[in-house]
């Protein structure tokens, strides 16, 4: 397996949804040229995180601007598009969905995010993603030539046994369209992301909205790529950029063989298996 180049859009999300899809357009095209393969977009890339605003700006698959946007973008730059997220209308639920696009524009596969985030924080910050917003059902790993991709929407991260079950599914990159905020993200973001990536010796990007300190939520900014042995390989300062990063993946087999930590796993002792699929939420 080769290197791959990946970047991330850290885009500053605004309330003029039409703005924030072309904003992406432009630097998903941008990244593009400059030899990017996989691109990732942040969480609610297209609508200000709040979560009364999610079902004034949901759309639904596929006839949805922003799904046009993504497909047609993926397509005309040829790289692999892992979305961001987006608020997805499905009947009557609203879901926080990532859509992830092949190079031929074709839809791989999507994410609706498992775990809400319910919080009351210090430094007074309240969400209530449930609220507005329903909860995904599945573990998402999707094929790519460069091997299968696992996808989890930011608070997901957090759930160390969701983040193993991709790898064990062969996740070899795990990207994370997220948006923590001004209390979590200088405790826990860096630390989060690269301990998923040492636990399951693969490589996580993860994907912030810049930083609007005059916004209702202030993302942290410092979208962050790290490789298998838990290094930081790129990460963005707060303000809005294109993140690359060059992915090497034949450092996932070297790591593994030289610690071997998926065959040291006391299976006799403890399991982790997936539930049975509930079905409505693929693609
Ligand atoms: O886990 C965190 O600290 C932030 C999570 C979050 O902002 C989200 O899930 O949207």
């Amino acid at each position: 397996m080769e290197g791959i180049k990946a970047a991330v859009c850290q885009l500053k999300v605004v309330e003029d949804k039409s703005a924030n899809i072309k904003k992406a357009s432009e630097m998903i095209a941008g990244a593009a040229g400059n030899g990017a393969r996989l691109v990732v977009l942040p969480e609610m890339f297209n609508c200000p995180y709040q979560a009364p605003l999610f079902p004034l700006y949901a759309e639904t698959f596929p006839e949805g601007e922003t799904f046009k946007m993504l497909s047609a973008a993926a397509r005309e730059s040829k790289v692999y598009l892992a979305g961001g997220s987006l608020p997805e209308r499905d009947g009557e639920r609203v879901y926080n969905t990532s859509f992830i696009f092949g190079p031929d524009g074709n839809l791989l596969g999507r994410h609706r995010k498992v775990h809400l985030f319910d919080v009351e924080l210090p430094g007074g910050i309240t969400v209530k993603e449930s609220s507005t917003l329903g909860a995904g059902e599945r573990i998402t790993v999707v094929p790519t030539e460069f091997g299968p991709l696992g996808v989890a929407i930011c608070y997901d991260i957090r759930f160390p046994e969701l983040i193993r079950l991709m790898a064990l599914k062969g996740a070899k990159i795990i990207v994370v369209p997220a948006a923590f905020n001004m209390t979590t993200g200088p405790a826990h973001w860096d630390l989060v992301f690269r301990m998923r990536a040492v636990d399951n010796q693969l490589f996580v990007i993860a994907a912030s909205p810049a930083r609007d300190v005059n916004a209702g939520y202030v993302a942290f900014g410092h979208s962050i790529m790290v490789d298998p042995w838990g290094e930081v390989l790129a990460r963005a300062g707060h303000g809005e950029e294109v993140l690359t990063g060059e992915l090497e993946l034949a450092r996932i087999e070297k790591i593994r063989r030289e610690l071997p930590l998926t065959a040291h796993r006391r299976t006799d002792l403890y399991q982790l298996r997936e539930l049975a699929d509930v079905p409505g939420d693929q693609v």
